[in-house]
């Protein structure tokens, strides 16, 4: 079939994995469903599990317990060079005695592929934009250079799924932005599923077609970068992704689209919107996340807060003001127009608002 039409059956299934390593659970009941096609990024802080993962998607590990299925077959304990798998790790390190040309050739001619071999070499390499450099070697190229040979090196064979682990982390923060667009440009072009673990959410968030938010091992969101920034489930989600202003808030009664809040810290009632599968009632203790762009300074506002500017930073289009009010220390992120003369001083009163479409319920999981 070929790789840009969608299947029903996805191309990879994670099915209630757990790994663990002398009883230290690294992955915990993890399950996950990838499309083909699907840019698929693991995102999370260092030592959530997400190159467990990962290794056990390539082979190089087993899992405790649960299954790793592609197209439909089990896979668990099938080793890695039986898999349609190609790997680009930040040090894997490319074949330092040979040319990019012969590095890029390398798994078709060990796999005997060598029908129109050159071309797909040469088309390859056109593709990661590194034509010309067929006969350098290795050394001879810049970091940023290599991790298009690595890449085009894994894509030529045409593997079913790409594992890509922190294949940017090295490079600087410039080289590192044009070379996300390039990589996300190949995905598209190529059709192939991607699997990318980085620990950078802005990375997460302008790549991946969903993500998978990690902490501690366990999976506590996967959606779409745009599900994941605006309607994180969990504390640890919303604050992982993007900054946001995470409040205490109680239920004080229902409505069939949302309820309605007592904040903490003042003697008023919000109302909220939210999916009416929401399980709160009356009474629970909520957390609700306003990410800094929907506060709003000194407009009209629904619901104001009274807030003492405690410090700013500017940086152009907007202004980030350090806020303290009753319901605690606030973030509020506004847009800045020259028109305005200077961001407001340290001390100056404000009044801060949102609207209640832009708030985010957060069930209190036990323990928080
Ligand atoms: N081979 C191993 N033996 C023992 N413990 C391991 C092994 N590999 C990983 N771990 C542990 O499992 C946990 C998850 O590690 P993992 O490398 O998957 O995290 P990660 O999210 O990829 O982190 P990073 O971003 O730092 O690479 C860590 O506590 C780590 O110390």
């Amino acid at each position: 079939m070929p790789k840009s039409e969608p299947s029903a059956q996805p191309i990879l299934q994670i099915e209630k994995v757990t790994k663990e390593f002398g009883g230290a659970k690294a992955v915990e009941d993890v399950s996950l469903e990838v499309a083909e096609g699907e840019f698929v990024t693991l995102l999370g802080p260092s030592g959530c599990g997400k190159s467990t993962l990962l290794r056990m998607m390539a082979g190089f590990e087993t899992p405790t317990s649960g299954r790793i299925l592609m197209r439909g077959k089990d896979m668990s304990r099938q080793p890695a060079y039986d898999r349609e798998i190609g790997l680009v790790f930040q040090n894997l390190a490319l074949f330092p005695h040979m040319n990019v040309y012969d590095n890029v050739a390398f798994g078709l001619r060990a796999r005997r592929r060598t029908d129109g071999l050159d071309r797909k070499v040469r088309d390859m390499l056109a593709l990661v934009g590194l034509e010309g450099f067929e006969k350098r070697r290795t050394g001879e190229i810049s970091g940023g250079q290599r991790q298009r040979v690595a890449l085009a090196r894994s894509l030529v064979t045409s593997p079913d799924v790409l594992l890509l682990d922190e294949p940017l982390s090295a490079l600087d923060l410039k080289l590192r932005r044009q070379l996300q667009v390039e990589l996300k440009r190949i995905q598209k072009e190529t059709g192939i599923t991607f699997i990318f673990v980085t620990h950078d959410q802005e990375e997460a968030l302008s790549m991946s077609d969903r993500i998978a938010v990690m902490c501690a091992g366990q999976v506590e969101q996967f959606g779409s970068a745009v599900e994941t920034y605006h309607h994180p489930r969990t504390r640890f989600v919303a604050q992982f992704v993007g900054e946001t202003n995470l409040l205490v808030a109680s239920v004080t009664g229902r409505r069939a689209d949302g309820a309605d809040l007592r904040l903490e810290g003042v003697e008023r009632t919000i109302p909220v919107h939210f999916a009416p599968d929401m399980a709160v009632a009356p009474g629970d203790r909520v957390a609700i996340s306003i990410r800094p762009e929907y506060l709003t300074i000194g407009e009209p506002q629904e619901q104001p807060v009274q807030a003492t500017v405690r410090s700013h930073s500017f940086s152009g289009a907007t202004v980030t003001y350090a806020l303290d009010s009753a319901i605690g220390r606030l973030l509020a992120q506004v847009p800045f127009q020259p028109g305005q003369g200077h961001p407001r001083p340290s001390g100056a009163h404000v009044s801060v608002g949102w609207a209640s479409s832009d708030v985010t319920v957060i069930p209190e999981q036990p323990g928080q």
